[in-house]
């Protein structure tokens, strides 16, 4: 990665970035490579380990203005319900009373991305429509990726066989499009009986694709439902792949855990409970779950008590007698920050704020709590480097990557 960045703070260093901009000679700032060396360390690691683990930056995708979920399969397999529970907080049983969708619906979400999730009505097949024809490109042209719901509950034999038409015609104009096939309602199914299906939709598919001459179209599979936290997973996974330079913040979060001793580490979307990116050791379900609920504790408490940023007059409330001190000097860190002891296996978790949107969390080993200055100093040091980050990756306008502007480093400790 290589940026033309703004020169560096001392009179040397601005000296040097001017001779250099002379000569026309790209200057690169501490901040991006700090981002490559880590991304770049990771990358050899993860080359020995396993050499098929390793991120590609050209293959991860660019994805001008507002990435877009496409949300399609038969009536009543629960789109809107899987839209309603991850991106407005509907409680899962409420979605008894949902009615059937007419239209599209476009949603647009103030997330850490701005995403578009656009459901559409089960019982339009938008290829093949004897009253209306639509207009592909404006569906299809700036997508991030098509979600395909099928209910596990029902014969789904017909949702298998449109699936599969919808993938012939997206390989003819869209092949780079991902599919996501959401194999869902799996709650009540005994395990067994959901890897079953899995393979048997899995083949079916498959077996279509390469009968018609179609070879390593990008379909992945996921089981879900709104009952647990497997859409939330699933959706992580879909939106993990709109990030670009994924690797760098995977790479940040594994070095981290390195030198903290984390058990596992997330990046969250708050307001979705999504995660955005995680260390690089295996996935482990019920990290997620334990990370994802402290969550919502942590959202909850914040709604009861108050939330960022504090208002002046809350401020000096804090400030004034008896404490007579800076809120920075009474407070651990300028960032939310809380903690917590699992009381099973004595495992604390922490999370840290890193914007309006986002937060870090993870799960300490046992014992960690006597360590917590220099976790605090290197979780400090993570959090300024996410936020230049995605300072540095944010699209512009006409979908440049942003690189003149790196963050004014945060008020130190
Ligand atoms: N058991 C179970 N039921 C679910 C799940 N997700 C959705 N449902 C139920 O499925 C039914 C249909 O859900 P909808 O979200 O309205 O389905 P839809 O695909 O949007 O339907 P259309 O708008 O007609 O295309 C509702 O009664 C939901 O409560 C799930 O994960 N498990």
């Amino acid at each position: 990665m290589s940026s033309s960045l703004p020169g560096g703070s001392n009179a040397a260093g601005e000296a040097g970035s001017a001779r250099l901009r002379g000569n026309s000679v790209k200057y690169v700032s501490p901040a991006t490579l700090r981002l490559e060396r880590v991304y770049e360390q990771n990358r050899q690691r993860l080359q020995k380990e396993d050499g098929a683990r390793v991120p590609d930056p050209a293959t991860t995708p660019q994805i001008k203005g507002k990435p877009r979920l496409l949300l399609m399969g038969q009536r009543r397999s629960g789109k809107s319900s899987i839209s309603s529970v991850v991106f407005h907080k509907l409680p899962p049983s409420e979605t008894l009373f949902l009615e059937s969708t007419a239209r599209i619906q476009k949603d647009s979400l103030n997330s850490f991305m701005d995403i578009q999730v656009w459901d559409f009505p089960g019982q339009i097949d938008i290829f093949d429509n004897p009253n209306f024809t639509f207009d592909m490109d404006a569906i299809f042209g700036e997508i991030g990726a098509l979600i395909w719901v099928i209910d596990a509950q029902d014969d789904y034999l017909e949702a298998v066989a449109r699936l599969n038409s919808t993938i012939l015609h997206l390989q003819r104009g869209y092949p780079h499009i991902n599919i996501e096939v959401f194999i869902h309602k799996v709650d009540g199914l005994s395990d067994d009986y959901k890897l079953d299906i899995q393979r048997d939709v899995t083949i079916r598919i498959q077996d279509e694709l390469s009968d018609q001459g179609v070879e390593n179209a990008p379909v992945n599979f996921h089981l879900t439902s709104i009952y647990n936290h497997s859409i939330f997973e699933a959706f992580s996974k879909v939106i993990q792949k709109l990030i670009p330079r994924l690797g760098q913040l995977e790479a940040m979060l594994t070095n981290l855990c390195r030198t903290c001793r984390f058990e596992k580490a997330y990046l969250f979307d708050v307001n979705t409970k999504i995660y955005i990116a995680t260390d690089s050791t295996p996935e482990d379900m019920a990290s997620y779950e334990i990370c994802s609920d402290y969550v919502d504790v942590i959202i909850d408490f914040t709604e009861v008590y108050g939330s960022w940023p504090r208002s002046p007059q809350w401020r000096a409330r804090l400030e004034q007698p008896p404490w007579n001190q800076s809120l920075e000097d009474q407070v651990a860190c300028e960032w939310a920050e809380s903690g917590l002891v699992l009381s099973d296996a004595q495992r604390p978790i922490m999370l840290r704020e890193v914007d309006r949107f986002l937060a870090l969390v993870a799960i300490m080993k046992e014992g960690s709590y006597d360590k917590m200055p220099q976790i605090n100093m290197n979780v400090d040091v993570v959090v300024k480097g996410l936020t230049e980050f995605f300072d540095i990756t944010k699209p512009k306008e006409g979908g440049r990557v942003q690189q003149q502007k790196i963050l004014q480093p945060g008020k130190g400790r």
